[in-house]
């Protein structure tokens, strides 16, 4: 079985996600930098990221996935397969990760070698602080073993949910794009703030500890947003003047709609 404290860790692409993890990883202690490797297109930012961090570079993906156990998959989706097929024969004997949205256990079955050992994940950007998500797919080819192992690895990360293939797209697209909506939200009430004095720092680091207060608020009560809306809105106060203009504005249906778009594009 793969074992956190040798296991190699190679990533295919390394932008945002993958540093995120590197990231996650490492900030854990569980896993140590020269434990991880990565290799993607422009060798000169590949460099100033891996040294940053204490990781290996590689010049290519092919010597990346020859020198791990196990290879993330973390070039935008439509590079996916012509970074994998020209190494599914190295492949064959990796446990092959995949963070690229959209590409589930049918495409990965299609483009590797037959038996070889894969799972696709969602995986979001606050990982890199282990407080991610990672969203897996239920259907996956590893063994029972490598199953146990990648529950250990992403437990580093954050909280690890598998999912079946019907719902992974909308859960994916909640945990993984979810960050930037939040972000918003985080920018437009320091914006309110702002404009009537609040000093710019001060407005971020109160929204967002805002935000994280009532989201740990909800996790740890399991209280329905709806009640602790209503507990927080007192009669003929502030809170609900503020509710009501949301409301006007269609908040919670930009929300949904936002959803919607993202599940329903063309792909
Ligand atoms: N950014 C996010 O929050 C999330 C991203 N993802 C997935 O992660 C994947 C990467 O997304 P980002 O990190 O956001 O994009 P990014 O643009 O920051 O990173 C892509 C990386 O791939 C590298 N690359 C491009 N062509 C390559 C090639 N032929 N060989 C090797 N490396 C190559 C680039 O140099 C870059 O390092 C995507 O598939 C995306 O769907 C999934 C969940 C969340
Ligand atoms: O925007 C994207 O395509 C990626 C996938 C999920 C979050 N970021």
């Amino acid at each position: 079985m793969l074992d956190l404290s040798t296991v190699r860790i190679a990533f295919l692409g390394f932008g945002n996600m993958a540093s995120a993890m590197a990231d996650g990883w490492i900030r854990s202690g569980a896993v140590k930098p020269e434990q991880l490797g990565a290799a993607s297109r422009r060798q000169d930012v590949l460099e100033a990221r891996t040294k940053a961090r204490g990781m290996k570079a590689f010049a290519t993906c092919e010597e990346a996935a020859r020198w791990a156990d196990v290879v993330v998959v973390a070039v935008k989706p439509h590079l996916v397969e012509g970074v994998v097929k020209p190494i599914r024969g190295i492949l064959k004997d990796r446990l092959v990760l995949s963070v690229a949205v959209g590409r589930l256990f049918d495409f990965y079955e299609s483009i590797l070698e037959s038996g070889t050992r894969h799972l696709s994940t969602l995986p979001n950007t606050p990982v890199s602080i282990n407080e991610g998500i990672v969203i897996c797919e239920a259907r996956h080819s590893m063994t029972l073993d490598d199953e146990a192992f990648v529950e250990q690895l992403f437990a580093k990360l954050g909280l690890a949910e598998f999912a079946d293939e019907k719902m992974m797209s909308a859960a994916g697209t909640l945990a993984g794009c979810g960050p930037a909506f939040a972000a918003m939200f985080i920018e437009a009430l320091a914006d309110g703030a702002v404009k009537h004095g609040v000093p710019r720092a001060a407005a971020y680091s109160l929204a967002s500890q805002m935000l994280a207060g009532t989201a740990k608020l909800q996790l740890e009560t399991g209280a329905h947003p709806g009640a602790m809306k209503d507990a927080v809105c007192s009669p003929g106060g502030t809170t609900i003047i503020g509710v009501a203009a949301l409301e006007r504005k269609g908040f919670r249906s930009a929300v949904i709609d936002a959803i919607d778009a993202i599940e329903t594009r063309s792909r």
